[in-house]
């Protein structure tokens, strides 16, 4: 593997609470071993359909920025892949680096990318709430979406001229149209694996669905993240970076790919 969990783990100054959860057997993120995933063929190609009205409002949650979407109905829901059901878009959100050399959560081959976009959904078929879904082994699916350094992405450009407003922890504003589609590279190829959320409460309820092609953004887009905070109005000012959660160990677990 390419590093010492245990160290890397402990000395991360966002992650002071446990490392991994006592007895966590499916914890993320993992580094995905390009030539360790097996293929297979069973998988569907993943089906997304979002409705750009359903977006809400972005806010700063002291962890990243999320832009939530109204999941009161089947509206923005995706199916296929390595899904059961089909599960409703709730919100989506960002990890990234100080750097450039450093940010996503997930690696390939050990390799970092300077941010990672997390699109979460939720198998409403099976479970009433949000809230219920984050505790069942099947109640989340999250789209990891790499973000590399390269071109301006005109789609995200909405999302970085808003994040002034929400520079301080809790701060939100109404964002009423964005489709999320606009952030997916068009190549269909994932590797797919059981996993957790990465921040805390880290339950095992992620079924997780990385694209394997990365998204261009430019040096500017990724600065505008940086200028976040993770502080409050009137606190001591803490810039929002290096928000993403030290690899995990893969234990017995396998991770599938979409495509030879
Ligand atoms: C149970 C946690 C949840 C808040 N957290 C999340 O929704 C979340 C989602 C995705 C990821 S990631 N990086 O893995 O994609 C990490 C965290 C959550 C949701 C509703 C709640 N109501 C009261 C408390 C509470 C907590
Ligand atoms: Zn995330």
């Amino acid at each position: 593997a390419c590093c010492s969990y245990r160290l890397r783990d402990a000395l991360h100054p966002l992650w002071q609470s446990p490392l991994t959860i006592p007895g966590g057997t499916r914890q993320s993120p993992i580094n995905i071993q390009w030539r360790d995933s097996v293929y297979d063929p069973f998988l569907k190609p993943l089906k997304i359909s979002y409705d750009p009205t359903t977006c809400l409002h972005i806010w700063n949650n002291g962890y990243s920025f999320l832009v939530e979407f109204d999941d009161s109905a089947d509206r923005s829901i995706i199916v296929g892949g390595p899904l059961e059901n089909q599960y409703r878009l709730k919100q989506f959100h960002f990890h990234w680096g100080a750097v450039n050399d450093w940010g996503s959560e997930h690696t390939v081959d050990c390799k970092f990318y300077p941010a990672e976009l997390h699109l979460v959904h939720w198998n409403a078929v099976e479970y009433p709430s949000f809230e219920e879904a984050v505790m069942e082994g099947n109640g989340l699916a999250v789209i990891g979406v790499f973000l590399k350094l390269g071109a301006r992405h005109e789609g995200l450009q909405t999302l970085v001229d808003a994040l002034p407003a929400v520079r301080h922890k809790d701060t939100v504003i109404e964002f009423d149209v964005f489709d999320p589609s606009c952030l997916l590279p068009s190549c269909p190829d994932y590797w797919t694996y059981a996993g957790s959320l990465t921040t805390p409460p880290l339950t095992e309820s992620v079924t997780w669905i990385i694209k394997k092609k990365p998204i261009e953004v430019d040096e500017d887009q990724l600065e505008a993240f940086r200028t976040l905070l993770f502080s409050s109005h009137g606190e001591e000012e803490r810039r929002m970076v290096d928000n993403f959660r030290p690899l995990q160990p893969l234990m017995d677990r396998t991770v599938r790919s979409s495509f030879r």
